[in-house]
């Protein structure tokens, strides 16, 4: 379990982490998602003692980070990855790490059967790619056999195989009651994966619930209609209620009316339509809406002035 109260973090002037509150449950997935810049690392850092917060507390297990005293055993982190010794191998490197918290080398050798790293386990961590490295670092996670894993991006750089094996990983240890915290930026990823989804935006939590509410609270759902008539048929459904934006000259989108309908609509007008997908609501539509005003560093638009 995890627990912030008006937790915050300042660089100087600028507010990372603006007095947050929030409770990381176990037997789920949480997901942990925000814009670039949202503050997300820096509260991972902040619950695994790495940052010192300018306010307010977070606690992991019911005390804070440091005042554990064998912390691998309570909490398994994946900040940085690439944080190791480059010359040793992995299983030396698991081995060092096991040797500060007396785990012996039977609980290294499960780790790295557990992430899968049997095949270079002999191998120097300096030639590993980026997912290899991802999986040295779950296996240092999961060293101590801790109640909570606090993962940052893990799925980043491991190929899709890797992705769907960390999926069933992750899920698994939810299972088995642990509190697993963890950060994506890949939203269809985070859907499959998360059962409550924490939002953060410019520091502050912007939606903290189960995931089956957040994407229910997206925008409708929506039909994409593909027609060279799309103007002609524009009317037509704004008549039956339903609410039509253009997106090109013969795609417009339509919300407030089923798929069945349109297709009704068109064929009784002798409208031709070249396209009719139905386009349910999701994580990433949901984060959309949430985040809309809360990216710090948004992608510049460049407008049509400029172009010329
Ligand atoms: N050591 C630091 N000194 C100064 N500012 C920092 C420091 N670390 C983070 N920040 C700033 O704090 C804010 C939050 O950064 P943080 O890395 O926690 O965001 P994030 O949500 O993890 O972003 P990303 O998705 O890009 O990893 C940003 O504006 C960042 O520039």
């Amino acid at each position: 379990m995890i627990e912030a109260q008006s937790l915050t973090k300042r660089y100087g002037a600028k507010t990372a982490v603006d007095s947050i509150d929030f409770t990381v449950r176990p037997g789920r997935v949480t997901g942990f998602l925000g814009p670039n810049g949202a503050g997300k690392s820096t509260t991972m850092r902040m619950i695994v003692g790495l940052d010192r917060p300018s306010g307010g507390v977070v606690r992991v297990n019911g005390k804070a980070y440091v005042r554990h005293h064998a912390p691998l055993r309570q909490v398994g982190a994946l900040l940085d990855a690439k944080a190791v010794h480059p010359g040793r191998s992995a299983r030396h490197h698991l081995l060092a790490v096991a040797a500060t918290h007396r785990i012996g080398a039977k609980r290294v050798d499960e780790v790295i059967g557990l992430t899968g790293l049997e095949p270079v386990a002999g191998r120097r961590v300096g030639g590993f790619s980026l997912g290899m490295g991802q999986r040295l670092g779950l296996a240092v996670a999961l060293l101590g056999d801790p109640a909570t894993l606090i993962l940052d991006e893990p799925v980043n750089g491991l190929d899709p195989d890797g992705v769907v094996w960390l999926r069933g990983l992750v899920r698994r240890l939810a299972v088995e009651g642990r509190t697993v915290f963890l950060s994506s930026h890949l939203m269809s990823e985070m859907a499959q994966t998360a059962d409550h989804v924490i939002i953060l935006g410019r520091g502050r939590v912007v939606a903290d619930a189960p995931m089956s509410e957040i994407v229910a609270g997206a925008e409708g759902d929506s039909v994409q209609v593909r027609s060279p008539q799309a103007e002609h048929l524009t009317p037509l459904l704004e008549a039956e209620g339903a609410t039509v934006s253009r997106a090109e000259a013969d795609l417009i989108s339509v919300t407030g009316l089923a798929a069945a309908r349109i297709a009704e609509v068109a064929a009784g007008a002798r409208v031709v339509v070249h396209e009719l997908t139905p386009l349910t609501r999701s994580l990433e539509d949901a984060y959309m809406a949430l985040t809309r005003d809360e990216v710090e560093y948004r992608t510049m638009q460049t407008s049509p002035e400029v172009d010329r």
